[in-house]
């Protein structure tokens, strides 16, 4: 997998080299071009924001540095990649979304700041590469570095030959393999910790029980904290009539 990222702030994704994700690299699994979007500024002050047309607070990416940036990537590359926006406003990035990514040989990373990128990027952007505008969750950064860096190791470990052991992405919360339920609690040595026992039934040798045991503990995380991940959950509004009933 190719992934190119353009950001005002190149610093952020020196990490990358630290982690799974640098060994990946150097396993030539993945690798990754940061760019300064600076570079396709051309005044004296560098200038990548301006303010917004009908006003309001803050700033807004001018167009002209990101459209130049990918020309840059696109002139590069064999066939146009996937451009993937982090933003508040983007469709939910999921595990699912985190599968269809690893799937994809060239994602080019778009990390916007202030208050956002000029709408006319993504709208030309759609006309040569298919588009993606992601968002992790209900809460607002100050920018898509760091959602970048969470995409990033959720998707690249997801390659083939990245995580030694294939088996372990399949029993995550939210694995597909795993119909999307949250993880069951885990436990290692000592048997005993500030008086705290390791389950009984993890010491058993009962694979089959203790397989019951871990779905059940799996079901109950559900429920208690994400009920909208159990099929046939009708919405609050219903569950409260239900409780009236
Ligand atoms: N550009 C930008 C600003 C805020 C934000 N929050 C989550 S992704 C994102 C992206």
């Amino acid at each position: 997998m190719q992934a190119d990222i353009v950001t005002i702030f190149p610093d952020y994704f020196a990490p990358l080299d630290l982690s799974l994700i640098g060994k990946a690299r150097a396993a030539g699994l993945v690798d990754w071009r940061v760019h300064d979007l600076r570079a396709w500024t051309h005044d004296r002050h560098r200038t990548v924001d301006d303010t917004p047309y009908g006003g309001g607070a803050g700033m807004v990416m001018k167009p002209e540095p990101w459209g130049e940036a990918f020309d840059a990537v696109l002139g590069r590359a064999d066939a146009p990649p996937t451009l993937v926006v982090p933003t508040p406003s983007g469709e939910p990035f999921r595990q699912a979304t985190a599968h269809e990514f690893a799937a994809l040989p060239h994602l080019l990373f778009a990390c916007g700041r202030y208050e956002g990128i000029d709408a006319r990027v993504v709208e030309h952007a759609r006309t040569r590469m298919p588009v993606r505008e992601v968002s992790l969750g209900d809460y607002v950064l100050n920018g898509g570095e760091v959602a970048v860096l969470a995409i990033l190791e959720a998707v690249v470990r997801l390659l083939p030959g990245v995580v030694g052991n294939p088996a372990s992405l399949v029993e995550e919360s939210h694995s597909v393999a795993g119909a999307g339920w949250l993880e069951y609690p885990v436990y290692t040595k000592p048997l005993s910790w500030r008086g705290l026992d390791v389950p009984p039934v993890l010491l058993s040798g009962h694979h089959g029980q203790v397989a019951a045991w871990r779905a059940e503990q799996s079901l109950e995380r559900t429920r208690a904290r994400r009920p909208d991940l159990l099929p046939d959950t009708p919405p609050a509004a219903e569950i409260g009539d239900a409780e009236l009933a």
